[in-house]
């Protein structure tokens, strides 16, 4: 059976392509614009929680639990199958709903695993390999074309790599251990037979499965479509997905012509050429895309994306600066950061949370960033994630919060537009979000006289205290809006997180004249009023607070003024 995909997208077969990998790939079948919907797959082969988060994810539609036992957004405990006491939902529907997909054959096998093992879970792996075998015995037509298929022709099944997973011998040792327990567990051990099937099935559940992990809940797992799976890699890709519980959505995140390739990244495409190489080592494939072959660099993509001008309502919106960054090229090459990359990577991560030895590695990793310092080339990995990783430490810490701020802004305006330049990425916006969360406490030490006993860097303190936070708030909070109701689904939590602290800012007594102009700047960030006003009240103090972060880190890091 032809594989049902949904309109707008197409699978292409190129039976003469040299690169059996590639003779598959997603096609658009109508143009599609930056933030354009291309599809959504809402009836997934698998999607399942990780094992870390099995007891507090609803394991059919995969909406995350607050820590105490709540649904987000919502009062419902998740209840527990009373059968295996394993697996929990968030209400009746979908625990019939996951019972008829896979629960009724899964729900006696954690029975066993808690009678053998003692303990109920799987890890996510053995846990997805015992769905797909116990599926294929009650019969699924669909989950047996996927797995039971061999790879090549237009649908015959899914791509596993099967050979290029073998001759890893530390990866198939592993896989070899996994299937196993996923065949006893299943209560399918007869035989090397069973045994062949389930590392096929791993092969291709590791070549097409999509990591669903979210920082923000916490939340990982496993998710697999049959046509989502046909989408190819780029390190330039012109589409991305986003995740809304159990659906996955495709969206365009550059113009996409009829009949073009559709494309997404499988990895982190900002890395250094040998790091995405590294990643891409388990797709068994080399990467041959415009970004590896000529070995371009975040800020050499930026200057030729088509997105741009979609920069013109963000919190970088010096279109010329996006064109021509102000980088000097000649302090740093990239053979230079291929190996600042490497070392980076060898330092040793503390084991614990102890201050002083992160401290110590934030400072090992700021002087092997120096060559990047000096070439101003923020944007470049490993210079993001080291400011972010000590950000996301600093947001939680009493003593450093209100530095955190400056760390924000910094990556907001200077690090993330050029590595992904459409303001609609999901990234992006959590970024400003990230933002909006740390002015909301400085504002309230502001308000209280307490900021200057928190914070000794008088440069920080006096712009805070003569900012307008709550313009900073509002006009950050409307740009999120904006560019979210674009780029993800209208109930994506950081959406609805917005538009309720929006709502809340709007709602301050005696700012209305700042609201008027910023409602009138959200609808037309051109009129010469309005543009005034968010250049003076909100851009200007963020790239105050940006410079601060560099200043900051220097004094902190590497001892320079
Ligand atoms: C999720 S599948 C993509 C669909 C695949 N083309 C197929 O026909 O089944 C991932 C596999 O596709 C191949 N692939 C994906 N992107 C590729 C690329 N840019 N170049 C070569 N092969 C690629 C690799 O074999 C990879 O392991």
């Amino acid at each position: 059976m032809p594989l049902q995909l949904p309109p707008g997208i197409r699978i292409r077969y190129d039976p003469s392509h040299p690169n059996r990998g590639k003779r598959r790939s997603l096609t658009a079948t109508r143009p599609f614009s930056p933030g354009d919907q291309l599809a959504t797959f809402s009836n997934p082969l698998l999607a399942l929680p990780d094992n870390a988060t099995m007891r507090t994810t609803c394991n059919y539609c995969l909406r995350p639990s607050a820590d105490t036992g709540t649904v987000s957004g919502g009062q419902q405990q998740l209840k527990a199958c009373t059968g295996c006491k394993a697996a929990v939902y968030c209400n009746a529907t979908c625990q019939r709903a996951h019972w008829r997909a896979v629960h009724k054959a899964e729900c006696k096998m954690f029975a066993r695993v808690r009678e053998q093992a003692g303990k109920d879970w799987l890890p996510t792996p053995v846990r997805a390999v015992a769905q797909v075998l116990l599926m294929l015995r009650a019969g699924d037509a669909a989950v047996r074309e996927a797995f039971e298929g061999g790879g090549d022709g237009e649908w015959s099944g899914l791509e596993g790599n099967v050979e290029g997973f073998k001759a890893d011998g530390e990866v198939w040792k592993d896989f070899e251990l996994q299937t196993a327990a996923a065949a006893v567990y299943a209560r399918l051990l007869d035989g090397e037979e069973v045994l062949t099937k389930a590392r096929e099935i791993l092969c291709k559940i590791q070549t097409n499965a999509f990591n669903r992990l979210d920082a923000d809940t916490g939340m990982g797992g496993i998710f697999l479509d049959a046509g989502l799976a046909m989408v190819n890699h780029s390190c330039v890709p012109n589409a991305f997905i986003g995740f809304d519980k159990r659906t996955a959505v495709l969206r365009a995140e550059r113009p996409i012509q009829e009949g073009e390739e559709i494309t997404i990244s499988y990895i982190d495409n900002t890395l250094p050429k040998a790091a995405r190489h590294e990643a891409l080592r388990s797709y068994h494939f080399r990467c041959d895309c415009l970004r590896c072959e000529d070995d371009l660099d975040v800020y050499d993509v930026c200057q030729n994306s088509p997105d741009i001008p979609l920069n013109s309502f963000s919190l970088q919106p010096d279109l010329e600066k996006l064109r021509n960054p102000p980088i000097d090229r000649s302090k740093v090459s990239k053979v230079e950061i291929e190996a600042i990359y490497k070392k980076w990577q060898a330092l040793a991560k503390p084991e614990g949370d102890d201050e002083g030895d992160h401290l110590k590695l934030a400072k090992a990793r700021w002087k092997l960033c120096r060559p990047l310092i000096d070439a101003r080339m923020w944007a470049v990995e490993p210079l993001p994630t080291t400011i972010l990783e000590l950000a996301t430490r600093w947001q939680t810490s009493n003593k450093m919060v209100v530095y955190a701020l400056p760390l924000l802004c910094c990556l907001a305006t200077e690090c993330d537009p050029f590595k992904l330049v459409a303001p609609f990425m999901p990234w992006r916006i959590k970024g400003i979000v990230a933002i909006v969360k740390l002015l909301a406490v400085t504002g309230e030490l502001t308000a209280s006289g307490a900021l200057a006993t928190r914070c000794t860097h008088e440069g920080l303190v006096g712009t805070l205290a003569t900012s307008d936070q709550v313009s900073m708030c509002e006009a950050l909070l409307r740009l999120v809006v904006r560019h979210a109701s674009v780029g993800a689904a209208e109930d994506w939590d950081v959406l609805q997180q917005a538009k309720s602290m929006l709502e809340d800012v709007e709602s301050l007594q005696g700012r209305e004249q700042e609201s008027n102009v910023l409602r009138a700047w959200a609808k037309d960030p051109n009129d010469p009023e309005c543009a005034a006003f968010f250049e003076n009240q909100v851009l200007k103090p963020i790239k105050t607070l940006s410079s601060i972060a560099v200043e900051t880190l220097e004094a902190m890091l590497s001892g320079r003024a």
